[in-house]
């Protein structure tokens, strides 16, 4: 069920505009444009190889395109590094999941909120004055993303030791922890079994829905792609295919024919 009618999506926030990224002689992306609208979900769908981790890659930094513009609530920006598109409010989480196995659940996603801390190392270090108020206000908010993820009886676990799709789930807390305007998910239900997607699901919506954040997914489950998204945008070799609502995509005979080989995109 898509919650599009529900929410309130807003103006857009983020255009990619002609985007085109080649490594060598291997063109990953070719003249894409598209944008994104504050509140919604938007997944990024195509075949193996088709650019869409290239097109995520370009939108929080690591890769900078040969060719195009991006512009971010209304302003060009250029040469962003990860950093700093991080610090300007668009986090992501990893196909294959970026924790530090060692640590426990609450200092992963104490290590996300790092970025929003102002004292220093050293005043952090020596509990200083300010540097102690403002960790007790850093630890209040990961405890509300702990209780709103349920994750509360793993707080104290090492990460390393947790279940594939706990650790998925403790991935999107390290990203939220960052409290982003733009949530970008690679494969975020990637090696999870029914259950374990139905809860990453029911995540998505609620932090989209109470968080307000805007979602930018890939995503190779097409049950889960429809069902969550409020606009689709379908790569095939690099190039853009189709974009629009789920049921707009869904019956785009382009779609139809490169991406699922013949077969009916999945209700
Ligand atoms: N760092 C890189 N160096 C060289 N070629 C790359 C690099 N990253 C991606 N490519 C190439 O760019 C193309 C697009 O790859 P990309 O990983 O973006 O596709 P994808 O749609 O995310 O695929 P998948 O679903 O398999 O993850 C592929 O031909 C890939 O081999």
């Amino acid at each position: 069920m898509s919650t599009a009618q529900t929410r309130r999506i807003g103006d857009v926030i983020l255009s990619l505009n002609n985007i085109s990224l080649a490594f060598g002689g291997v063109k990953a992306l070719t003249d894409i444009s598209f944008d994104v609208r504050q509140h919604e979900i938007r997944a990024i769908i195509g075949p193996n190889g088709a650019g869409k981790s290239s097109m995520l890659n370009v939108i929080n930094g690591v890769y900078h395109p040969q060719q195009g513009e991006i512009i971010f609530r209304g302003k060009p920006r250029r040469g962003m590094n990860t950093y700093e598109a991080a610090r300007s409010g668009i986090a992501r989480t990893f196909q294959n999941i970026a924790l530090f196995k060692g640590m426990t659940v609450l200092d992963n996603i104490m290590a996300g909120r790092t970025l929003r801390m102002k004292s220093n190392f050293l005043m952090q270090a020596l509990r200083f004055g300010p540097a102690e108020r403002e960790e007790i206000a850093h630890r209040m908010k990961v405890e509300e993303i702990i209780d709103f993820l349920e994750i509360q009886h793993i707080r104290k676990t090492p990460v390393g030791q947790l279940p594939y799709g706990l650790q998925k789930r403790v991935d999107l807390a390290r990203a939220l922890a960052m409290e982003p305007e733009i949530l970008l998910l690679d494969e975020p239900m990637a090696g999870m079994n029914v259950e374990e997607k139905q809860d990453m699901c029911r995540f998505i919506l609620d932090v989209n829905d109470q968080f307000g954040t805007t979602v930018v997914l890939i995503e190779h489950d097409m049950g889960v792609v429809m069902d969550i998204s409020d606009r689709v945008v379908v790569l095939d070799y690099g190039k853009k295919i189709g974009d629009g609502t789920p049921d707009e995509v869904r019956g785009n005979e382009e779609v139809i024919r490169a991406y699922l080989g013949g077969e009916k995109v999945a209700a």
